[in-house]
């Protein structure tokens, strides 16, 4: 399959900063920028960006960002899934997983999040995916926000739903172990029937306990 990637962006201003969201981005071109330090959710902020510089240069990879200036206070992930989870074991090469979404601190609750979003499925490539996201409540930050597990699934929902990501039903052990976890996807327009049974059937693996 070959992974067309379309760059599309768009401005919005938060907190007074004007910001511009853009992507597809090449790894070169994500070097060439700061990274905020406000970007630690998930690792330290330099090995983040070296994460994402990689993530960028992937053949299915695509990186959106949002940057003040050379400064990026936003990103999403967009690649195939980790080997180790259940949604690479049909080795779909039309199945995207949404990795993450980071929004520094400094722009947050200011709709950045649904903008990268916004940006990213302006590229009509997208509808020959299924995009998935998986929800683990131990990857949000609860502490930074003070919002409870529910209020915070809220938030993910609006974000992903604004993208037309939906929830979708898995016996997946490591979702189904909190009930505020949860798989969300959105199946593009051209995806052929092959690939959607293949992604049900990776949804569902112990069919025999019901
Ligand atoms: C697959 C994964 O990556 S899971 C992990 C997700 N990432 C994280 O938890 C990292 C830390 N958190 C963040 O970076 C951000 O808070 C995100 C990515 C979750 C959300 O990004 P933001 O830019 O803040 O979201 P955005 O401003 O687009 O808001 C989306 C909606 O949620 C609401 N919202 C956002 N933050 C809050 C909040 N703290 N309290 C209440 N509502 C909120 C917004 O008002 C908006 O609602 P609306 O659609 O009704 O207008």
């Amino acid at each position: 399959m070959e992974h067309v990637k379309r760059y599309h962006s768009l401005s919005l201003m938060v907190n007074n900063k004007e910001l511009l969201v853009e992507g597809p981005i090449t790894g070169s071109y994500l070097a060439s920028l700061r990274f905020d330090e406000g970007l630690k959710a998930f690792r330290i902020p330099e090995q983040q960006h070296e994460a994402l510089i990689e993530i960028a240069d992937l053949p299915e990879g695509r990186i959106i960002i949002a940057r003040e200036g050379d400064l990026v206070l936003g990103y999403v992930t967009f690649l195939h899934p980790d080997p180790l989870e259940r949604w690479s074991q049909a080795q779909l090469p039309d199945l995207l997983e949404l990795g993450a979404i980071e929004i520094s601190h400094k722009v947050r609750a200011g709709g950045v999040g649904k903008k990268l979003l916004e940006v990213a499925f302006l590229d009509d490539a997208m509808e020959d995916y299924v995009i998935i996201t998986t929800e683990y409540y131990w990857h949000w930050d609860l502490k930074g926000t003070g919002l409870d597990v529910w209020q915070y699934r809220k938030v993910m929902e609006k974000v992903m739903g604004s993208a037309g990501l939906s929830w979708m039903a898995t016996d997946d052990p490591e979702i189904c172990s909190h009930p505020a976890n949860c798989l969300m996807a959105k199946i593009g327009k051209r995806v052929p029937p092959e690939t959607v049974v293949a992604f049900d059937a990776m949804r569902f693996q112990n069919r025999f306990l019901y």
